[in-house]
Order: structure tokens, then C-alpha cells, then sequence
């Protein structure tokens, strides 16, 4: 009996695309980044009127964030002290809002390359008479929980009274209603309330050692490799150029970002 050869169709394990296929950085969802950002700290990252976050942070990340294929991109305000945290448990893909990468903060979370290196300020009323650091005995010196301001006026300001809020608005409410002398928070940050409330630039500490990076949670080297490489094409095309001088008009460059440096 001649044996029927079976026709032997090809057949090829149509094996489903595995979560990692259209997944590959890992996302709470895929083609779509969850962030966590601060509504206060203007110009970095902030809510507008209309209460949609802007500033420099949020324009460079959408825009690193797109040649990532990512259409969709989300940020939720949150106090700084709960960011790194929220994002190392994946309640965040991310965590942007000038971020200072720091080998202690590295423990918790990964960091992509730098994208921002500027200076810690001291902001004040133009009645306290502060007009250095050395002025700030005595002080009442008001930090955001969790900043690299509290880090640094805990070790250099050990006769200044630190006192801690949740973020910016609190803090300088408190400066503007005379409960604080002071206080410590980004240069930018500083120049945005003091031309909002007619306050007073006391101190500059550079933070070049600290450069502000995107957080994300750790074992996550795709994400970080693709994000570390978009934000290199950003700087080698002018993007972050172009968004450095839309937000920090007049600010001091650093030059490691500019497209000659990439
Ligand atoms: N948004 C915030 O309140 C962040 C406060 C503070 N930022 C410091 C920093 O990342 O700000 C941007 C640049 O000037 C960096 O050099 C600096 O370390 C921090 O990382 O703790």
C-alpha cells in the first residue's frame, strides 16, 4: 500500500508575541510612559494655568520620550520625597523634575545620563539681611524633604534651624509670610519665586557633581540604554540647545550638552 505521505504543510508555532515583543522597556503600558513629576518648581517642571505640566524637564522628556515611539506620555504631580520611591516600586515608568543623580540615590533607582548641571540657591526676603550662606545661623532655613538642598544644609549648616515641607509652594509660603528666613532650592527655581514675589537671590552652591537625570526603576537596561540614547540625539540636534535657551533665558550654558560635546 502505497502509505499516504500526509501533506506536510509547514506548520509554524504561531507562538504569541511575548509581553517583551511589544513591550520592550518594559511599561506599565505599553506605548505609553507614566511619570512623576512636581507641579512647583518653575521653570524646570510645573503646572500652567491651565494645569497642564511644562517647563524645560517636561519639554526635553516628551520630546525624548517621542523618539522612543512613545505617542503618549503622562506626568502626575507628586512630593519629591515620593518619587524615587513610587518609581523603584513601578507605580511610575519614570520620575522627571530635576533630579540630581546622586550614588545614595542610585541605590534605589537607575538613572539615564545627565541632561542638566546647575546650582543650589539660597532665596530670601530683602528684610532678613541674608546676603551669603554665613548669614544663615541662627536662621530658620526651609528645604523640600528628600532634596539635595537638605543633604547639603544638614552637613554645611549645622547652626541654621532646617525646617522641612513637602515642596516648593510651602516653603516659600512660609518665606513670604516670615515663619522661615530662608530657603534652599534650585537656582532656577529660586529666580522664578524671587521674580514672582519680589524675593531676594542670597547664595549660589554649584551642583555640577550632581547632574539631573530621569529615574527609573532598576533591571529595566533597555529602557535605560534606549532613553540614554535619545537624549544624546536631542543634545547632537540642538533640542535641548533650543529648550535650554526657550527656559533658562540668559542662564549660563553648560557646555557638555551642546551638540559639539555629544
Ligand atoms: N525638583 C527638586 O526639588 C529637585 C531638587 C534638587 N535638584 C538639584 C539638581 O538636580 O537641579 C538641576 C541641576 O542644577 C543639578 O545640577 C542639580 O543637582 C535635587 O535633585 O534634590
Amino acid at each position: 500500500a502505497v502509505a499516504l505521505i500526509a501533506s506536510a504543510s509547514i506548520v509554524t508555532l504561531s507562538i504569541p508575541a511575548s509581553a517583551a515583543d511589544n513591550n520592550p522597556y518594559g511599561l506599565i503600558e505599553p506605548g505609553h510612559m507614566r511619570v512623576a513629576s512636581l507641579g512647583d518648581a518653575k521653570p524646570y517642571t510645573f503646572t500652567d494655568a491651565a494645569g497642564n505640566f511644562t517647563g524645560f524637564d517636561i519639554e526635553f522628556f516628551t520630546n525624548v520620550a517621542h523618539r522612543l515611539g512613545i505617542k503618549q506620555v503622562d506626568f502626575i504631580g507628586q512630593d519629591f520625597s515620593g518619587i524615587l520611591p513610587a518609581v523603584a516600586n513601578g507605580q511610575y515608568d519614570a520620575g522627571v523634575a530635576a533630579i540630581g543623580i546622586t550614588p545614595e540615590r542610585a541605590k534605589t533607582v537607575d538613572f539615564t545620563t545627565g541632561y542638566l548641571a546647575g546650582y543650589l540657591s539660597v532665596l530670601t526676603r530683602s528684610d532678613t539681611g541674608i546676603k551669603s550662606v554665613d548669614a544663615l545661623a541662627k536662621r530658620r532655613l526651609g528645604v523640600v524633604q528628600g532634596t539635595l538642598q537638605e543633604s547639603y544644609a544638614v552637613k554645611h549648616f549645622p547652626q541654621t534651624d532646617l525646617v522641612r515641607f513637602p515642596d516648593n509652594n510651602a516653603a516659600i509660603s512660609s518665606l513670604n509670610n516670615g515663619t522661615l528666613d530662608a530657603v534652599f532650592l534650585d537656582y532656577e527655581a529660586a529666580k522664578s519665586y524671587a521674580d514672582r514675589f519680589k524675593l531676594v537671590h542670597a547664595a549660589d552652591i554649584p551642583s555640577f557633581d550632581a547632574p539631573a537625570g530621569i529615574a527609573i526603576a532598576k533591571q529595566k537596561p533597555q529602557l535605560k540604554a534606549a532613553l540614554d540614547k535619545a537624549i544624546k540625539e536631542a543634545m547632537q540636534d540642538g533640542t535641548w540647545k533650543r529648550l535650554y535657551e526657550k527656559w533658562f533665558p540668559g542662564s549660563p550654558m553648560p557646555k557638555q550638552y551642546l551638540p559639539d560635546a555629544q
